[in-house]
């Protein structure tokens, strides 16, 4: 079996919210490989933006929000690493970018001095040293005239080369995982491509593994080489992108296909999912996604649906699944 970077185990998380304790994960389990670009897709409110807090250990409350589960990176449970641990492998081995990098980014200081302090926190080297490297890396993600870029202040520059200097940073550490929280959203469609295509040779060159949190599962297709698909905090969905896209079995992913337009057939009508994702404090029993499901059965508003596995490790956790299986 592949060794994995990454490897989630029933991971269960539960936040206070309103004086209450809602549990916004339940489960959850997926591995990330080497060298692999791994999707994770669903509506606002599936729980991807919690996933990725759960796994960088960043959850409001700190690793006692992680109420059940392991995550494994290179073989270690960060669930169990003290914060000063967390600080060490945050930066060096794990890096995250967000949608917006204005919330990560200073505005009070030039990219410059940001990109040295955080080559210099993480790297023994001189402030020279460290200067040439954040050029090197503003080279290597193309930015033109990396020395202006380097001593402008964050509002000087677009929403897409904003990004571009974000990858860069990530990436000044080596990290073996970089985890990229709708990074192309916010930009507009030709931005979002080049940035797209700035990740993919990114990676390719540094070997590191991504999971690339997008509500699109267009977007997702176009990088990434397996996807797991949330529903109300779970997966319900994990396999090889071209299988979810070709044969998807869980009636929320076949939903999710048909309401984009690339991957709907031709002539088809486009189709919205009716309803809304469930407050996870009115979800009862049964599959959470019973109540949105055009293939309900009586069983699926009573019990958790069974877990099954097809060919090339596609996970499903679905009752229709698991009967058109057997
Ligand atoms: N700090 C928090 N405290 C309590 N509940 C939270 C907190 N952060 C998120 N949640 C809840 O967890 C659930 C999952 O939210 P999350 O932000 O992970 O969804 P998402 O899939 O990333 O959505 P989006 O695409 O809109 O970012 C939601 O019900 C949300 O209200």
């Amino acid at each position: 079996m592949k060794q994995t970077i990454l490897s989630l185990e029933n991971v269960t998380v539960e936040l206070l919210s309103g004086g209450e304790i809602r549990q916004v994960l339940q489960n959850i389990s997926f591995d990330v490989f080497p060298g692999e670009i791994l999707g994770l897709v669903g509506e606002s409110g599936s729980g991807k933006s919690v996933t990725a807090a759960a796994i960088m250990q960043l959850l409001p409350g700190g690793s006692k929000a992680i109420a059940g589960g392991k995550i494994l990176f290179k073989g270690q449970d960060l669930v169990n690493k003290t914060p000063a641990q967390m600080q060490a492998i945050r930066g060096n081995e794990m890096a995250m970018i967000f949608q917006e990098p204005m919330t990560s980014l200073n505005p009070v200081f030039t990219i410059g001095t940001q990109f040295v302090d955080i080559i210099r926190t993480h790297k023994a080297v001189t402030k020279h040293e460290a200067i040439q490297q954040a050029l090197n890396m503003l080279k290597a993600v193309h930015i033109p005239d990396s020395e202006r870029i380097f001593q402008s202040y964050p509002y000087e520059l677009s929403g897409g080369m904003r990004q571009r200097v974000m990858i860069a940073m990530a990436q000044s550490c080596s990290p073996s995982l970089l985890i990229a929280d709708e990074p192309t959203t916010a930009l507009d469609v030709t931005i979002q491509a080049q940035i797209l295509r700035l990740l993919r040779t990114t990676v390719q060159n540094s070997q590191s593994s991504v999971i690339f949190i997008s509500h699109d599962l267009g977007v997702i297709s176009q990088l990434c080489q397996r996807v797991a698909v949330m529903y109300a905090g779970e997966i319900v969905e994990c396999g090889r992108v071209e299988t979810i896209l070709q044969d998807p079995k869980h009636p929320y992913t076949k939903a999710l296909l048909h309401s984009i337009p690339d991957f709907s057939t031709k002539g088809r009508t486009l189709t919205s999912i009716p309803g809304t994702v469930p407050d996870v404090r009115a979800i009862v029993n049964g599959c959470r996604f019973h109540p949105r499901c055009a293939e309900r059965q009586e069983v699926c508003s009573k019990q958790k649906p069974a877990s099954i596995t097809l060919p090339e490790n596609h996970r499903i956790n679905c009752w229709q699944a698991s009967k058109e299986r057997y």
